[in-house]
């Protein structure tokens, strides 16, 4: 899926020659200290950056062959939850439910039960508390219809309860086919799963180009 992916931030680089797979139904941990390059990797996957060298495979395919259909193929949420503070939680998500066709109301109401969010489906996204705006992010991840998920942090903020939710749907994904990609400070139920960790640089003031590359190239699954 990715081929010795390197990505330079400014001047920094902050991945060099990265490489995973996934087959259909995997889920893979992104694991690392702050700054390590765990987000940038997923925005890279996304499609949403696109690396400095490397290549990034579909089936074999590189996405830069077509991105409309790879950003069709991926649910991204990320640090930001994203809301219109103004819209209520159900209109908030309603264009997802659109843009995953089929019946709207009812995929809609759906998503809503997974992450528990039906009482205040109602509520205006500004009146909602951190965690359950994290949960309807969660919501738009499920609503996009994606095979693939790219999940930035996604328990931040939630309770016991959502974090049990969110392995729910990630194993219902899981059995259908679809991949996950996760980044996490935190256990994550996600079942059996890959694991890249991005060590970064044990102390940033000596500059990136002391850092022993070996350590920075992953290989998962
Ligand atoms: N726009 C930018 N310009 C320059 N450097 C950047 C930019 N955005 C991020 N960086 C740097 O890229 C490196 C990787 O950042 P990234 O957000 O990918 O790390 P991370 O592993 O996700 O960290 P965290 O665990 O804190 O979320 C960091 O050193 C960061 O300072």
């Amino acid at each position: 899926m990715a081929e010795s992916l390197s990505v330079f931030r400014g001047d920094r680089l902050v991945l060099d020659d990265v490489s995973l797979s996934l087959e259909r139904g995997g889920a893979l941990l992104l694991t690392g200290p702050n700054g390590a390059g765990k987000s940038t990797l997923l925005r890279v996957l996304a499609g949403l950056r696109r690396p400095d060298g490397g290549a990034l495979l579909w089936d074999g395919m590189p996405i830069t062959q077509d991105r409309t259909a790879h950003a069709a193929r991926v649910a991204y949420l990320g640090h930001q939850d994203a809301l219109k503070p103004s819209l209520t939680v159900q209109e908030n998500l309603a264009l997802f439910a659109r843009a995953g066709g089929g019946d709207t109301d009812a995929a809609l109401k759906t998503a809503l039960k997974a992450v528990d969010l039906l009482h205040l489906s109602t509520l205006p996204a500004r009146l909602l508390s951190a965690g359950q705006k994290r949960r309807t992010a969660l919501a738009r991840v499920l609503l996009a219809q994606a095979p693939l998920w790219l999940l930035d942090e996604p328990s931040l903020g939630l309770d016991a309860a959502a974090v049990d939710l969110l392995g729910a749907a990630i194993a219902t994904h899981r059995a259908q086919g679809g991949l996950v990609v996760a980044t996490t400070h935190v256990p994550l139920p996600l079942g059996d799963v890959s694991h890249l960790n991005l060590p970064g640089m044990p102390d940033q003031s000596r500059g990136w180009w002391g850092a022993d590359e070996a350590d920075l190239t992953g290989d998962a699954a």
